[in-house]
C-alpha cells in the first residue's frame, strides 16, 4: 500500500488499508511543544513480529501513547485496521511498561487479567465464572496461575510483567502494543514471552514490541523500526537491522553496536 493513501478518510480507505493492522503518516508529537517525535511514517505488515528499536529518550513509548490516543498529536494520523484508533480500539491490547504502572492499587493478579475482559464484561455488569475461568486460564498460560489471589505489589517483575500478558490474551485483540515486555524480566520470562508472542503470531496476531536488547533483535522480530526521534529506516530484520543502520540510530553508542554487529557476524557464519 501507498502510505499516502492513510490521508484518506476512514470510510474511502477501509478497503485499501483493512488487513493492514498498523499506519501511521507524518506524525509529530511534543511536550510542552518541544517536539519528541517529527514525520514518523511507517506500516506494519499482518501476522508479524515487529520490534521497535531506538536509543533511549528516542520517543519510542511516545509513539506508542500517541497511537493509542493517550497523549495528542501535533499533527499526522494513525490508522488501526483500515480506520481511526478510537473505531478499532477493540482489536488493540497495551501492554504497559511496567514503571508507569502503580503497583500499589489493590487489585490481585485475576482482578488486573480480567480487566481485559472489559469490553465483553461492560463496566457495570457482575464479573461471572466464565469470565474469571478465562482470566484463570490465561494465567496459567504465562505460568504464574499460583499467583492468582496475590495483590499485585507483591509479585516478582517478572510476575508483574507475565500478569499484564495474561490480560492482554485474554482481551483476544489482533494488534498488541507492548512496552518493553523484557525489560528486567528474568531469561525463564523471557522465553516464555518470546513462546507466547510466537503463539500469537502462529494465531494471526500482529505485535508491535519496544526493545532494548539489540543481541536478540534478529532472532526475535520478522521486522524492525528503528526509531531517534524520525524513523531512521523499517522493514525486514534482515534488510534493515544492519551496522550502517544502527549506528546512524545510536549515534556513538559504539558499545552495544559492537556486541550487536558481533551477534550478526556469528549468525551469518552459523548459517
Ligand atoms: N510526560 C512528558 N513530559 C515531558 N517530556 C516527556 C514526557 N514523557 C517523555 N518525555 C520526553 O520525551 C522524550 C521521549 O521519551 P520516551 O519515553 O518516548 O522515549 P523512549 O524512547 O521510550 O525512552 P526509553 O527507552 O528511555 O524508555 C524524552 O526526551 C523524554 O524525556
Amino acid at each position: 500500500m501507498n502510505i499516502s493513501e492513510s490521508s484518506l478518510p476512514d470510510q474511502q480507505n477501509d478497503a485499501s488499508t483493512a488487513e493492514i493492522p498498523l499506519s501511521v503518516y507524518d506524525l509529530t508529537v511534543a511536550y510542552h511543544r518541544k517536539p519528541v517525535i517529527w514525520d514518523v511514517s511507517f506500516d506494519i505488515p499482518p501476522g508479524k513480529l515487529i520490534g521497535i528499536i531506538g536509543p533511549n529518550g528516542a520517543g519510542k513509548s511516545t509513539l506508542l501513547k500517541a497511537i493509542m490516543d493517550l497523549i495528542p498529536k501535533a499533527s499526522g494520523r494513525v490508522q488501526v485496521f483500515g480506520k481511526s484508533y478510537q473505531k478499532n480500539r477493540q482489536r488493540v491490547g497495551y501492554v504497559p511498561q511496567r514503571e508507569s504502572v502503580d503497583w500499589d492499587f489493590p487489585v490481585d493478579a485475576l482482578d488486573v487479567v480480567t480487566m481485559g475482559l472489559y469490553k465483553e464484561i461492560g463496566w457495570c455488569l457482575p464479573v461471572r465464572k466464565k469470565h474469571k475461568d478465562r482470566a484463570m486460564e490465561a494465567l496459567n498460560r504465562v505460568g504464574i496461575a499460583d499467583y492468582a489471589r496475590r495483590q499485585i505489589s507483591q509479585l516478582s517483575g517478572g510476575q508483574q510483567q507475565r500478569t499484564f500478558l495474561a490480560r492482554a490474551l485474554v482481551q483476544n485483540a489482533d494488534l498488541y502494543l507492548m512496552d518493553e515486555p523484557f525489560a528486567a524480566v528474568d531469561a525463564a520470562t523471557e522465553k516464555a514471552i518470546v513462546q507466547i508472542l510466537q503463539e500469537m503470531k502462529e494465531s494471526g496476531k500482529t505485535a508491535l514490541v519496544i526493545h532494548h536488547d539489540l543481541q536478540t533483535v534478529p532472532e526475535y522480530f520478522d521486522y524492525v523500526i528503528l526509531l531517534n526521534m524520525r524513523v531512521i529506516d523499517h522493514g525486514l530484520t534482515a534488510d534493515v537491522f544492519t551496522p550502517e543502520n544502527l549506528q546512524k540510530t545510536y549515534g556513538g553508542r559504539l558499545t552495544l553496536l559492537e556486541e550487536a554487529t558481533e551477534t550478526m557476524r556469528r549468525r551469518e557464519q552459523s548459517l
